[in-house]
């Protein structure tokens, strides 16, 4: 496991910030930890590298238990609206990042060009910080949260302000990551990028996880088939239907199941009646639907 945590705990003051969060990430492989503002991500993730102090805390990462400094120096970090200084430029801030992870200086070299390069900003890396665009930053930021080449990596709502382009870029790189073998754990209020690129998600509210598991089961559980008519569908039809139990609409029947052969009745039901079918088109839950739904579940809790 590249991170376990049993009942995590952390209040600012008398504000409760996480109530006994327990979570396990598998080695290798990207997780997404979703939740609405406030949730309590960034204070999972401060929590986990030490940058606040946890008010009760018990876990491993990497194996090892949380704040162990040689595991800490195989982390990689991105914070959520990180500020590097801004005089500096993008290659002085990976090579400060570099010498804090006191990596030796000709495989610090080596893996600057290349993650400069592989971030797309190897024509602009002499440009100081102050001139660079959001999307500009976030590379750097990556850049320098992959130089000393680690095994898990956190990332704090990496495409937070970027362009459409650029998130689509973002994605690219986090997937290289996880073929790299690295874990990545991606913070993020956008569903559907989590959806595209997290194995298993996890969401948080108000300091507690109210959903998890893998991205496929939980968009899988409601994949249901709609059956569209050319017109609308003759009154005895639709009784037959809702007798079913399918949900009917003027030109429409769905059916709930996971594969296509749960709408062959309905097919020739319409076929036997010489109703033409306009179309027929799988509808699955997306991810969207999971969070509002979990997020809902803890609201009329
Ligand atoms: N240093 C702090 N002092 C007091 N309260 C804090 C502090 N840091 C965070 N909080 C509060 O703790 C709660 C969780 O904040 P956190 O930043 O972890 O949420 P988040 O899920 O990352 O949200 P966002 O997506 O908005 O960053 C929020 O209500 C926030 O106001």
């Amino acid at each position: 496991m590249a991170i376990e945590i049993e009942s995590l705990a952390k209040r600012y003051g008398r504000f409760e910030a996480l109530a006994g969060v327990s979570l396990s990430v598998k080695s290798g492989g990207v997780f997404g930890l979703l939740g609405p503002n406030g949730a309590g991500k960034s204070t999972l993730v401060k929590s986990l590298l030490t940058l606040v102090r946890p008010s009760r805390c018990q876990g491993t990462l990497l194996g090892r238990p949380i704040g162990h400094r040689a595991t800490l120096a195989k982390v990689g970090y991105l914070p959520e609206h990180a500020r590097f200084p801004d005089y500096l430029t993008g290659r002085q801030i990976v090579r400060m990042s570099a010498g804090l992870s006191q990596m030796a200086r000709k495989l610090a070299l080596a893996r600057e060009e290349m993650l400069l390069e592989r971030v797309g900003m190897a024509t602009r890396a002499d440009d100081v910080y102050r001139h660079y665009s959001k999307g500009m930053r976030q590379r750097i930021g990556i850049a320098q949260a992959l130089i000393h080449d680690p095994q898990l990596v956190f990332l704090d709502e990496p495409t937070d302000g970027v362009d459409p382009q650029g998130r689509v870029e973002i994605r690219r790189m986090i997937e290289e990551m996880k073929a790299e073998g690295r874990t990545v754990f991606v913070n993020s209020h956008l569903l559907d990028e989590v959806e595209q690129v997290a194995d298993e998600v996890a969401i948080l509210c108000g300091g507690r996880m109210v959903e998890r598991g893998r991205t496929a089961d939980l968009t899988r559980r409601e994949v249901s088939f709609v059956v569209r008519s050319q017109g609308p569908l003759p009154f005895e039809l639709k009784a037959a239907f809702e007798k079913e139990g399918w949900l009917v609409g003027a030109d429409s029947i769905e059916v709930r199941g996971e594969a296509a052969e749960v709408v062959q009745p309905v097919i020739d039901a319409l076929r036997a009646r010489n109703v033409s079918i306009r179309e027929i088109r799988e509808s699955r839950r997306s991810l969207e639907q999971v969070f509002l739904e979990a997020v809902n579940r803890k609201e009329e809790a």
